[in-house]
């Protein structure tokens, strides 16, 4: 194991053919594989070889695109996949999305439970509230304020960890010679009546190698970082620069300290989309070959009003002019990617091509040889503003290889990302403690 500070590295599960909405059509790409849950397997045993810590499992359910070109997002159901997925592969673990709003607290930690039993201790549980309309619609209720969203997040989040240790470490006997199976002395069910959580029972299940399943959380707001500095783990996140990287891991750091924790024991997990090519002008027009003429045409409109620039049809196959870019001001109300798009535009490319960058996306995009991106990577990590990343490769099948095969070995030989698995478990592989029922800091 190396002294050095070492990345996390996590797939990102959001797409059925890979994080982009297109990945279906690209080439390379079985398109019968929908919905196949062997396809999901082949791609975690890749993320596997490329000694990846974590595939994370978002999950909108029920979200259908308004676009008949698009291919539902998501994977067939987050516990199902994580349960399949944890069959077929032996080290890295799974943060499977579960919402707190609408699902039940005793279902919930009996089955992540079973499940990190069954997996040596490779599971984790994505806490997240659930805040889209749509979906909530799907389980007939009505989403709640945000304020009453996070009341019952905490309330459900501590139910689930008090029933994971209802069941005391060392109640399970199985002694033939004495006939004692188990001491039931030391399972105590839990009695909760909260405001908005009740529960009153045990769940008979002893603990698995890591204690309990990990709580993983994914968001940005306020909220979510005062939730995840305070229960969780690891926080799924989205940032475009080193500065708002650090800012967010900082804060996240400071709630955990605040609560008593350890900050080391939080890890905060940016997003990033990798195009792995042989040269930088292969991987714009790979990742151009994902984007429709719609969509350039909505960022060119939308990097218009982050430069303050209006654009006409023509300005898409010609550089923004030097002396419009020298008048742009971006402060801290800025799209906190304008930075990113003000570089590239400098860089003298073409509106097209500007857009073709990804600089106008839900995270950053890395384009052209395995050493771009594995720069990046180093570069925000040895700066502080993250802890590991979360890959999103347009295509699984494809890009996910590109980045195992090419850039994985730099981050090895650069001493930032571990050679093999330290441990045993998801806990042990994240850095993060053992732990059994509530955390006693912070009650
Ligand atoms: C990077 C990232 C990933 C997210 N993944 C999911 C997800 O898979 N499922 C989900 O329901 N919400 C997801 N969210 C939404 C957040 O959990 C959160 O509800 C949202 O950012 C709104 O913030 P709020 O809950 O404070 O209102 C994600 C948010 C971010 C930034």
């Amino acid at each position: 194991m190396s002294e050095k500070k070492q990345m996390l590295l996590g797939l990102g599960f959001t797409g059925a053919y890979g994080a982009n909405a297109k990945a279906w059509k690209s080439e390379g790409v079985n398109v019968t594989t929908y919905p196949d849950i062997n396809a999901d397997i082949r791609y975690a045993q890749l993320a596997e070889k490329g000694k990846f810590q974590f595939i994370f499992v978002g999950d909108f359910p029920g979200a259908i695109p308004d676009d008949n070109r698009e291919v539902p997002s998501m994977t067939l159901e987050p516990i199902i996949t994580a349960t399949a997925i944890l069959q077929q592969t032996k080290h890295i673990g799974v943060a499977s999305t579960v919402h707190t709003q609408w699902n039940n607290p005793f279902t919930l930690a009996r089955q992540f439970k079973g499940i990190d039993l069954m997996s040596g201790g490779r599971i984790a549980w994505n806490a997240v509230t659930g805040s889209s309309p749509k979906v909530a619609e799907n389980f007939g209720v009505k989403l709640m304020d945000s304020r009453s969203r996070y009341e019952s997040h905490y309330e459900f989040v501590e139910t689930v960890q008090h029933l994971w240790a209802t069941w005391g470490k060392d109640a399970l006997k199985a002694d033939k010679e004495t006939g004692v199976f188990a001491d039931y002395s030391q399972v105590k069910p839990v009695h909760i009546s909260g405001k908005h959580i009740q529960a009153n029972g045990a769940l008979p299940i002893p603990p698995s190698p890591q204690g309990q399943p990990v709580i993983f959380h994914s968001g940005g707001s306020p909220n979510s970082i005062a939730f995840a500095g305070r229960y969780a783990s690891a926080m799924i996140g989205e940032v475009w620069t080193i500065e708002q990287g650090i800012a967010t891991r900082n804060a996240l750091r400071q709630v955990a300290i605040d609560a008593g924790r350890n900050p080391d024991e939080i890890k905060f997990i940016a997003g990033l989309m990798p195009v792995v090519a042989n040269s930088k002008r292969e991987a714009i027009d790979r990742h151009a070959s994902f984007m429709d003429e719609n969509i350039v045409q909505q960022r060119a409109f939308h990097i218009g009003m982050i430069l303050g620039i209006s654009f006409t049809p023509e300005d898409l196959e010609r550089p923004i002019a030097p002396e419009l870019l020298d008048k742009v001001k971006i402060d801290r109300y800025s799209d906190p990617r304008a930075e990113n798009v003000l570089k590239v535009a400098r860089e003298g490319w073409t509106l097209r091509d500007i857009i073709y960058h990804s600089v106008i996306d839900y995270h950053p995009a890395t384009l052209g040889d395995a050493k771009e991106t594995a720069d990046y990577l180093t570069e925000m990590f040895e700066s502080g503003a993250a802890d590991g990343f979360w890959i999103l490769p347009d295509a699984y099948e494809t890009d996910l290889k590109r980045f195992v095969e090419e850039v994985v070995p730099i981050l090895q030989e650069r001493g930032v990302f571990h050679e093999d698995y330290d441990g045993e478990t998801l806990r042990e592989n994240l850095g993060v403690p053992y732990q059994y029922g509530v955390d006693k800091r912070l009650s």
